[in-house]
């Protein structure tokens, strides 16, 4: 099996270029038979209101809702992030169309226009986190989202303190939240819900791997992917041969 990355439009040569680092095979998906040989798909950063159009035009959406709907694990960074939620504002006149599936609000464009696309270091969620590793990651902000609230059943992984990012003060979208927020003023970018993965920010345009590392856990079918879960199994079936249901992660 192999990782699908939703070729489209955006960064997805980078994360192919990561996941090769990592010695996984990353295919460019275009068209909805190509999804039938994937085991999982990672959505690039992009435009998402240009990769709606894209989709529609190569009648992906119902392909791309089922695969969600059917458990298979799918990261969306940054415009994958939008194009994953349940429900984005922020959009252009006349909305855009969204795979969903990810019970959250997201906010496009949240922290402002290119000019204001910023990095900043985050504290690396412990889930995410490798031993011997950095206890921050670099994260790249650009014309990012941010996720205003999540459902019960949305655990998030990173949020960042709206005072941290201080040329953004004169954003009136940040004003408005930082009004409406009640206490500490932060804004989601990192979340996870079961097989769904999403993060505001584009780690595939920094060396650190541990986020690709950390979606490759929720895939059975990669080698060393869940291994951990493999190696106490009392069954002598080898990784690659095991049904889906045999994984404990998918439930
Ligand atoms: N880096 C990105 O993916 C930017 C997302 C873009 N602002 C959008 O709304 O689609």
């Amino acid at each position: 099996m192999v990782v699908g990355v939703l070729a489209l439009q955006g960064s997805f040569n980078e994360h192919i270029a990561v996941l090769k680092r990592l010695g996984v095979k990353g295919v460019e998906v275009r068209k909805p038979e190509q999804l039938l040989n994937v085991s999982s798909l990672i959505i690039p950063g992009g435009e998402s209101t240009t990769m709606a159009k894209l989709a529609e035009l190569h009648n992906l959406f119902p392909a791309l809702r089922e695969f969600v709907q059917m458990g298979k694990p799918v990261w969306g960074t940054c415009a994958g992030l939008i194009f994953l939620a349940n429900k984005a504002t922020g959009q252009k006149t006349g909305g855009q169309k969204l795979i969903g599936g990810l019970d959250c609000t997201v906010h496009r464009n949240f922290f402002g226009s290119q000019i204001q696309s910023f990095e900043t270091e985050l504290p690396i969620p412990q889930v995410v986190a490798e031993d011997g590793g950095p206890p921050s990651f670099r994260a790249v902000f650009i014309r990012a989202p941010a996720i205003l609230d999540v459902g019960p059943d949305v655990e998030v992984l990173s949020d960042i303190p709206l005072s941290a990012i201080e040329t953004l003060n004169s954003n009136p979208a940040i004003q408005k939240e930082e009004e409406s927020t009640e206490s500490g003023k932060k804004v989601i970018v990192a979340v996870k819900q079961g097989n769904l993965l999403a993060t505001a920010f584009h780690p595939e345009l920094t060396a650190d791997t541990r986020w690709h590392s950390y979606f490759l856990k929720m895939v059975p079918e990669i080698e060393g992917g869940t291994s951990d879960i493999v190696s106490t199994s009392t069954s002598n079936q080898s990784f690659g041969t095991r049904s889906i249901i045999d994984f404990p992660i998918y439930q």
